[in-house]
């Protein structure tokens, strides 16, 4: 028994640092001890006791100010800065030292998506835990209010999608802010969004007289047939005011690491072979 990790992760406002601190909440009061990792150089507000802190080593206020970065570059500088000095990672969460075996983290994520889907960056991070002994699973936050327009909500499957690919690790999709839905949507609908396939985007766009284009049809069903024929992507709803669906996750979090524990990250052996 090692130390354990969830890493939260997804789009700016999707809901993960509420998971995180609902999460936190939730295992005290199952009597489990857990420690957050606040990974978010811009984050201003939260409502966890962050154990430990990237904004002790960087922040994007700072790099703003002196380097004159914008938003978005400077994260993605804070980030590799990150990843530049692992070693601030290391000390932080005494990593050098014996895990204790009830060690469990939740890794709270910058919402910036192209760090998971475009830069090798948080996969620089999240192979180093794991080869300081962490078993990590990545836990990727999508709204569920994205299921009103069915171009938005697979805009979304495809981010999922690459993150899992880019990062390695067990993988599980949570729709939040279910409570947002409660008596909008019917069940067998909500179950279709659930387990997504091509049909989805196709009846929902025709419906909508979305495809006048028959070569904007043929582009958008070749795109879904990505996620429906690997059966790539499904996900889990997530309602924080309730505890079953808090416990579901955690379940389900649970399986994708035993499933996933005999799958090795590939290594990156250096930079260009990443890019081709
Ligand atoms: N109704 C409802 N609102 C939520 C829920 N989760 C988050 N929110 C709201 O959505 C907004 C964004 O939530 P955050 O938890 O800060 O989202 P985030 O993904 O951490 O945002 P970034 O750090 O900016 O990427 C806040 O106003 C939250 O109060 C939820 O389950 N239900």
């Amino acid at each position: 028994m090692g130390r354990k990790a969830q890493l939260v992760v997804g789009p700016a406002g999707s809901g993960k640092s509420t998971y995180c601190s609902t999460l936190v909440q939730h295992l005290e009061a199952a009597n489990r001890k857990v420690k957050v990792l606040n990974l978010d150089p811009a984050a201003e507000h939260f409502d966890y006791d962050a154990t430990a802190d990237i904004r002790d080593l960087v922040t994007l206020a700072d790099v703003a100010e002196e380097l004159h970065y914008g938003p978005n570059g400077g994260l993605v500088y804070c980030m590799e800065y990150l990843a530049e000095n692992l070693d601030w990672l290391d000390d932080t969460l005494a990593l050098d030292e014996v895990a204790d075996p009830d060690d469990y983290w939740i890794i709270d994520c910058p919402g910036q998506i192209e760090l998971y889907t475009h830069f090798p960056i948080m996969r620089t991070v999240v192979q180093h835990l794991t080869r300081k002994g962490f078993t990590m699973c990545a836990v990727y936050c999508v709204e569920a209010t994205f299921i009103s327009d069915a171009f938005k909500f697979f805009s979304g499957c495809l981010t999922a999608m690459s993150a899992m690919i880019q990062l390695e690790i067990p993988h599980v999709n949570v729709l939040t802010k279910m409570d947002l839905l409660k008596g909008n949507v019917s069940e067998s609908r909500l179950e279709r969004f659930l387990w997504p396939d091509a049909s989805l985007m196709s009846e929902w766009a025709e419906g909508e007289g979305k495809w006048a284009s028959p070569k904007w049809k043929g582009l958008n069903h070749a795109v879904t047939q990505l996620i429906d024929s690997y059966s790539m992507v499904s996900y889990l709803p997530l309602d924080i005011t309730d505890e079953d669906s808090i416990d579901a996750v955690l379940l389900q979090i649970d399986h994708a690491v035993q499933y996933g524990e005999d799958l090795e990250p590939t290594e990156i052996e250096d930079k260009e072979d990443y890019d081709e």
